[in-house]
This record gives C-alpha cells, structure tokens and sequence, in this order.
C-alpha cells in the first residue's frame, strides 16, 4: 500500500543549545560513503519539505534536548559497542542551524566521526567542522550555495520513468514537485554520486526502480545504493 507523507513542513528555527529530536537509536548506516558502518542515528525533529514519498516519521515523540542530553544517550545506546561515528539526519538537520555547534561538540569535545543527511534547501552554517560530512540527497530545485560548496557526496532516489536521459539523474525524487528538475551537484563536482531506487513499498514498482538504478548507474558511472538497514532488517 503505498504511503502518502502528511507531515507538516516547518520552518527554520534557532534556539541556543538546544535542538528538537525525534529519536536517537544504534543501526548500522544503511546509506552512502559509511553504509554498512555501526553508526548511532540522531534523527532531528521536523523538515522543511514535505515529500510525498517520504518513508520517515520525524515528527513523532519529539523532544527538546540540549547538546549534553543528547551526548549522554548517544553514550547510552552505544553500550559497550565501540562505535564511534554519529549520523544526524532527519527530518532536515540544518533547519535547526544550532546543529552545526551540536555537531563541532561531538567532533571536537567527544572525539566522534560525524556524517550529515540533507536535503540541501537549508544553509549549511559556516562553523560547521570542516571534518563533518555532508551527504545532500536534493529533492527540490534549488539547492543552497552553501551546500554546493560544501557537499562531500550526492545522493538521488530513483524511481522508473522520472529520468533526465542526457545526465542520468532523476527529474524528481520522492514524488516532491521539482520545475524543471530536481538540483544537480555542481559542475565540476568530484565527490561520489549514489543512485538509489525509490521504495515504493510495492515489489513491481521496487522492481523497475532496481532496473532504472542499474542501467544510469552503468551509463553515467554512478555508484548503485540500496538501504542495506532495510534488508537487514534493523532500524
Ligand atoms: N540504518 C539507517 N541508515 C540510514 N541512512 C540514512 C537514513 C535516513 O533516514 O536518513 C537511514 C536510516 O533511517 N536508517
Ligand atoms: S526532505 Fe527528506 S525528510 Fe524531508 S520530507 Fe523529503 S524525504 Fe522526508
Ligand atoms: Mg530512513
């Protein structure tokens, strides 16, 4: 059955020390330059874009919590494993700004490897540490300049028939209205580009997403993604 997204957009916010988190847990990175790397998830509250083929709740139990709070159920959930790489996503990470100073705490105070999701319409703030990084999987037409800039990898979820033949990218991604087409990485972009099929939560769609995937992949040298977390069955 397939899942329409009616979670409300919200907009930026700012509020010091503090950020608005959906949940925390322990998985293993199912996407991009860590998949298949234990990795504990921050998973921060709300999201300025509402795209119907969102498969996430980040509005659920929402609470607000500050940097040490967080920290202290990072350290929590982690136990005794020696995981040592934190994954904020969302949600849109960047619409609480406040994540940039969370993120330099956990890189220079705690000593963890930090990755960011985003949908890159939010800016990056500039204090962000540099050893951050930054995953943008575009949705809309626009992305901010500040994350061409700073975007260590591209991620795009494909779904059959949605394709710009002369680049191999997808128009749209997630069913969310993008005129002409979703952002491209900047022109002379060196870092990875993942190509993922959309999950349609249906085996023929999902089936023609995989085949879409594989053949741009192999014509435009992009590198296939699956959500490996969903065949392994963890969060
Ligand atoms: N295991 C796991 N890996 C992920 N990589 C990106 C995710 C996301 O929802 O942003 C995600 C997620 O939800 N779970
Ligand atoms: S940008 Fe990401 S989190 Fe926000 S609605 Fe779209 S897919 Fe969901
Ligand atoms: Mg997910």
């Amino acid at each position: 059955m397939k899942i329409i997204n009616t979670q409300e957009p919200e907009k930026l916010v700012r509020e010091r020390g503090i950020l608005d988190v959906h949940s925390i847990f322990h998985t293993i990175q199912g996407e991009g330059p860590f998949c298949g790397q234990p990795a504990v998830f921050v998973r921060l509250a709300g999201c300025n874009l509402q795209c119907p083929g969102c498969d996430t709740n980040y509005t659920s139990n929402r609470k607000k919590m500050s940097h040490c709070d967080i920290w202290q159920e990072i350290v929590r959930v982690t136990g005794e494993a020696k995981t040592n790489l934190v994954v904020i996503t969302g949600g849109e990470p960047f619409r609480q700004p406040e994540v940039a100073n969370f993120i330099n705490y956990l890189i220079d105070m705690k000593g963890y490897r930090v990755q960011v999701e985003t949908n890159g319409t939010m800016p990056i703030p500039r204090e962000l540490n540099y050893n951050c990084v930054v995953v943008c999987s575009p949705k809309a037409a626009k992305i901010h300049p500040s994350v061409s800039a700073r975007a260590d990898a591209f991620k795009y979820v494909m779904k059959s028939g949605n394709v710009n033949e002369e680049d191999g990218l997808p128009l749209q991604a997630l069913d969310h209205r993008a005129t002409p087409f979703i952002a491209r990485p900047p022109v002379h972009f060196k870092g990875k580009i993942y190509l993922q099929p959309m999950d349609e939560q249906d085996d023929d769609a999902n089936k023609a997403n995989a085949q879409a995937v594989v053949k741009y992949a192999m014509k435009h040298n992009y590198i296939v993604q699956l959500q490996i977390h969903k065949y392994l069955g963890v969060e």
